[in-house]
């Protein structure tokens, strides 16, 4: 199969600019359509965007025109991954959706949704699934792929997802979970993003309605299938309770949480974490996917780390890095972890949910 055309909604945003960066000169994926508001429709991509990543933007993608968020508009895309405003996101994506597009979606709208994936791709991609069913059963019926959205998780959630889903499979479940999160300023978005005067010298001990979406989405994304294979079973408040507690700091990139566990069938030693951690394999690795990583998870030993600015880019921003795994004197084990919120926290996990569905020809 040659290169399958890929379009970006709001692509002029924090996500969207990351999208950029990953879908240009991608193996699999050509950047076909960028859309944002209608402030930036019309405009060539590089006159609308006020471009805020370390790398150049990439020439191509600056000259293509900018166009309005419609159906007709991204018709002919293979895939469209969304970073969309969560204020318009969810009309978008539904009329994508019925239009039989293909939608890898960062946007909060849609992850309630029970027969909607939220996924993590380097934890619960066994969720895709249901896509899959979908599409093949359309398939033998001689009927064109249907439309579909997968969701992305909230990037905290995705970096605390990251090293549970290991110890779950391993040592049983979790009952009770507990994370304080250091969150990056790129996580509140660069429309109109958060001001200096705000965070420069100083940490903000509240982000909107991100406690509750780290204690629901964990829920699903470490829950199973359910049996009619079209939706997904999410854990109950009785098989494992989360605490949030959310703060926004003065790092650009990545975030991080210290995060403390107790397993329903008692505490595993640190080495056996440790190794468990060391051995895990996401199906992405195994699948081969351009971007997957070649470690999912680095555990880190040295007493100081990880840190946002030493740690984000481990295996390109794909790798979630987990450090000071320690006995916890409440619950069984504490350890801090971090992980880059706007690539596995959000267009990199896109891009390899993508490849992903790819590997499995649902795309
Ligand atoms: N930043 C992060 O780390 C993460 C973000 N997310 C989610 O991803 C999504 C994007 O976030 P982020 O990139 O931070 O946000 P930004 O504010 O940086 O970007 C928003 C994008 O939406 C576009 N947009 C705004 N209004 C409209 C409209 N009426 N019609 C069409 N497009 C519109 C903007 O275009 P224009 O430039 O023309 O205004 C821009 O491209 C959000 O839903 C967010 O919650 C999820 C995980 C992590
Ligand atoms: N709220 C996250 C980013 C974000 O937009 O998350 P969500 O997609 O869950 O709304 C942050 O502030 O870092």
């Amino acid at each position: 199969m040659g290169l399958r055309k890929a379009g970006v909604l709001g692509a002029t945003g924090s996500v969207g600019q990351r999208f950029i960066q990953l879908l240009s000169n991608h193996p699999q994926f050509e950047l076909a359509v960028l859309g944002a508001s209608s402030r930036s429709a019309g405009k060539k991509y590089k006159d609308a965007v006020d471009w805020k990543q370390t790398s150049q933007m990439p020439a191509a993608a600056g000259e293509i025109v900018v166009s309005e968020c419609t159906v007709e508009a991204f018709k002919d895309c293979d895939v469209v991954f969304s970073g969309l405003d969560a204020d318009y996101a969810g009309p978008i994506e539904k009329a994508f959706r019925e239009a039989g597009l293909a939608v890898i979606s960062n946007a909060k709208n849609h992850r309630r949704e029970k027969d909607v994936p939220l996924v993590v791709p380097t934890v619960n991609s066994e969720h895709l699934a249901i896509i899959e069913k979908r599409v093949k059963e359309a398939a033998a019926a001689g009927q064109k792929r249907p439309g579909f959205i997968v969701c992305i998780s909230n990037c905290s959630t995705a970096g605390l997802v990251a090293p549970l889903r290991p110890l779950v499979d391993k040592f049983g479940p979790i009952e009770l979970l507990t994370t304080a999160t250091m969150q990056a300023i790129s996580g509140a978005g660069f429309s109109p993003g958060l001001p200096g005067i705000d965070i420069l010298d100083n940490l903000v001990p509240y982000i909107s309605g991100e406690e509750e979406k780290i204690e629901w989405e964990t829920k699903k994304i470490l829950g199973e299938i359910a049996d009619d294979g079209n939706s997904v079973r999410n854990l109950s408040d009785d098989e494992i309770r989360v605490s949030a507690q959310c703060n926004r700091v003065a790092v650009s990139d990545g975030h991080t949480e210290c995060v403390s566990v107790k397993f329903k069938n008692g505490a595993p030693s640190v080495d056996a974490i440790k190794r468990c951690l060391r051995d895990y394999q996401c199906e992405a690795t195994i699948l081969k996917c351009p971007s997957a990583p070649k470690q999912a998870i680095h555990v880190l030993e040295e007493e100081n780390r990880p840190q946002p600015r030493l740690d984000r880019d481990r295996d390109n921003g794909y790798g979630v890095s987990v450090g000071r795994i320690r006995k916890d004197s409440v619950l069984d084990i504490k350890m801090v972890i971090l992980s880059h919120n706007t690539i596995i926290g959000a267009a990199g996990s896109g891009v390899l949910i993508a490849e992903i569905l790819a590997a499995k020809n649902v795309i």
